[in-house]
């Protein structure tokens, strides 16, 4: 600590991270600089840390830095992480597993009613004034449907139970790296029998909606695609709300334009943030898809706490100190 009992460090914000967390960091480190500050590029020389979400930091960015020791990230995919860059310059790189679980679990099951009641579509059709809708329109329930989790972490459970407790839905399951207790074990009591398979193709037959929580990763990347569109039921949704690249988006559009399967909603998206140009191409034009800008840890009360977070983390990590969340 230094006279005015802060921490001797610059620390960064490469994005916007909710006011909770620059305010924490204000309180404990000397200096810190913010991505809108006219002084950011600074940080290359003088940043001891440095706070982020879900920009990319170039790579040449981390190679030129002076100080950097600390790479603090929220949320928990780090696809947009160059860790090699880290290692090899022994930035240490941490995330926070597991605080966004709820909220992207809540945004599954949103995204799957909205989809199979038609809600954003019939919003829509409603304000442009269309007669009769209610009467003319049917959706899908989602009572007493088969969900299949692909990726059984802290997400993919919470949105297992989340549909078999709010709609009833049958649970089959697929991660060969999970533990035992995400089988058995509900976070809120009380066992929760998922049907647990040994490969995607397995469930295929079997779901009426399918739902992604998985990394991307060199393997993940284009997992899901035609072949797998085609063995699934006519009537299936597809959830991805973890990474885009996991699906090839190709596919998807012929699947859902063929009707192969009845509808996708995404969160994630090969191209984020989605482009001008995008729109008006392929999968936006669709009328059986719904797609959000990646919001699934997207609520205040999340955000607030996972910025503190990650400052807490950061000053642990350059205080010397330890912490769980180290990515490897
Ligand atoms: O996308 C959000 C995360 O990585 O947690």
């Amino acid at each position: 600590m230094t006279i005015d009992n802060k921490l001797p460090y610059t620390v960064a914000f490469a994005d916007e991270l909710h006011a909770d967390g620059i305010a924490l960091a204000r309180r404990l480190f000397q200096r810190v600089l913010l991505h809108t500050d006219p002084d950011y590029r600074d940080w290359i020389e003088e940043a001891d840390g440095i706070c982020n979400r879900a920009k990319v930091i170039p790579t040449a960015d981390l190679k030129a830095s002076k100080r950097l020791r600390v790479l603090s990230k929220q949320g928990v995919g780090v696809d947009t992480v160059d860790l090699k860059a880290c290692r090899e310059k022994g930035i240490t790189v941490c995330n926070t597993p597991g605080i966004n679980a709820e909220a992207v679990a809540e945004l599954s099951l949103g995204l799957a009613l909205s989809l199979s009641r038609r809600i954003s579509e019939l919003d829509r059709r409603a304000r442009a004034g269309e007669v009769n809708v209610a009467t003319t329109v049917m959706g899908h329930s989602l009572f007493g449907k088969t969900i299949g989790i692909v990726g059984m972490g802290n997400i993919g459970r919470q949105t297992a139970e989340k549909f078999k407790n709010a709609c009833s839905c049958s649970v089959i399951a697929y991660d060969p790296y999970a533990p035992q207790e995400a089988w058995t074990a509900s976070g809120k009591g009380g066992a929760l029998p998922h049907t647990r398979v040994n490969t995607i193709e397995e469930m295929l037959g079997e779901v009426d909606i399918l739902s992604l929580h998985l990394p991307l990763t060199p393997s993940t990347k284009g997992l899901v695609g035609r072949a797998m569109f085609d063995k699934m039921k006519k009537g299936a949704i597809l959830l991805n709300a973890s990474r885009g690249g996991i699906v090839d988006e190709q596919a998807l559009y012929e699947a859902l334009k063929s009707r192969t399967i009845y509808g996708a909603a995404l969160d994630a998206l090969e191209t984020e943030p989605p482009t001008k140009e995008a729109y008006g191409t392929n999968l936006y034009t669709l009328p059986n898809v719904l797609i959000t800008p990646h919001i699934g840890a997207a609520t205040h009360e999340i955000q607030a706490l996972s910025a503190r977070v990650v400052v807490e983390q950061l000053s642990l990590l350059l205080t010397g100190q330890t912490i769980d969340n180290i990515v490897p």
